[in-house]
């Protein structure tokens, strides 16, 4: 998109938590949304939306029945003003089987790569839940809280071992098959049809022979959120089931036309703009990828580059929108 003419500007409102909105709204983006003729304005969320912009465009990280009857109130005065995105579709991420049932409908066809899911099972009460093996999984596997949304308690996981660290948990949870995947992630943030792949340090790899030894079950929360400084992937071992060090750098991406296909599938199929998926690359199969978590509005910020990328995908929606009202 070229630099936008001084005389036309545009001004996206922006409604976020305090915490959410000072980890996004950077000097930096401040600046480069600025020079290319668009102004970020914040919402209060106490005040009437109606009262407040007037705005080309609104992006939100905002819940509840409330501040929903506030977007429908000021998208009903004002029907050509995207919003980003709609609490419906938004929702469905909230909900660990909803997430990722999406992926399994996916109909996307690839000459090398594989994709799909880990298999899962949610445990709605601890009285229905008889063993491992009846619910056709094998240990390790992880207890994910069903609900995700946004708590700390959400991003609450346990790593359990055996029947005895099952039996300590406290349902509902969704249960999903642990996949050796060499102690690295790739999250794939998604900004409307801006695609950019990180890499992240993850859980190790559990070996058959270090299985025997591990018992119960062990606690862990949000250890792919943060960006491995020195590039490498420190587990407990130091080592992977290989017995190396990981080192991050010398990871190989997916390529770029497997995510940007998969992620176009996905935005389709959510309905959602701004999202980012974790995939594993499957530790006995590398053209096997399976996405184990879709989260909304991430941290857009830890993204190299997130300025431009945010930049561009506002006037994507901006064009769109005003291509939209002259037809
Ligand atoms: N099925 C799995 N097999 C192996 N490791 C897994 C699996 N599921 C999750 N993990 C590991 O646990 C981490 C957290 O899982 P997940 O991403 O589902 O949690 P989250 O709290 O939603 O994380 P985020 O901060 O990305 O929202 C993953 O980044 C990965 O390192
Ligand atoms: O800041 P927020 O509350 O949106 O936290 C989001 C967090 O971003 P931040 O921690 O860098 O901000 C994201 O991390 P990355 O995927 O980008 O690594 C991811 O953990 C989301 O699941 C979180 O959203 P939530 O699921 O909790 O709603
Ligand atoms: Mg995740
Ligand atoms: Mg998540």
């Amino acid at each position: 998109m070229s630099t936008q003419s001084q005389c036309q500007r545009f001004r996206i409102g922006y409604a976020l938590a305090p915490k959410k909105g000072q980890s996004l709204i950077q000097p930096s983006l401040l600046t480069k949304a600025s020079e290319r003729g668009i102004d970020l304005i914040p919402i209060d969320p106490i005040k009437p939306l109606v009262e407040q912009g007037p705005f080309d465009c609104i992006v939100h990280k905002l819940y509840g029945p409330d501040w929903t009857r506030q977007l429908q109130q000021f998208s009903s005065q004002n029907p050509n003003v995207p919003i980003i995105d709609s609490p419906d579709s938004i929702e469905r991420l909230h909900n660990r089987i909803s997430m990722l049932e999406v992926v399994t409908q996916l109909k996307l066809h690839f000459d090398n790569e594989k994709f799909g899911v880990p298999n899962q099972v949610v445990v709605s009460e601890m009285k229905s839940l008889t063993s491992i093996e009846d619910l056709k999984l094998t240990f390790p596997v992880i207890a994910k809280p069903l609900v995700a949304d946004g708590s700390v308690k959400s991003h609450q996981m346990y790593l359990i071992f055996d029947s005895q660290g099952l039996e300590s948990m406290t349902a509902p949870f969704v249960l999903q098959e642990f996949v050796n995947h060499g102690g690295f992630i790739f999250k794939v943030y998604v900004a409307g049809m801006n695609v950019k792949c990180v890499k992240r340090k993850s859980l190790p790899d559990i070996s058959e022979e270090k299985l025997k030894s591990l018992k119960g079950f062990l606690p862990f929360s949000r250890i792919s959120n943060l960006i491995d400084n020195d590039k490498k992937v420190h587990d407990d071992g130091k080592k992977n089931s290989q017995g190396d060090e990981v080192d991050l750098e010398s990871v190989e991406m997916p390529s770029q036309s497997f995510l940007c296909e998969l992620a176009r599938g996905m935005r389709e199929a959510l309905g959602l703009n701004l999202f980012n998926f974790d995939v594993m690359r499957d530790a006995r199969d590398s053209n096997r990828y399976l996405i184990i978590d879709v989260n909304y509005f991430p941290g857009y910020a830890k993204m190299p580059g997130y300025e431009s990328i945010m930049t561009d995908f506002f006037l994507q929606v901006l064009h769109k929108s005003a291509v939209g009202v002259t037809e």
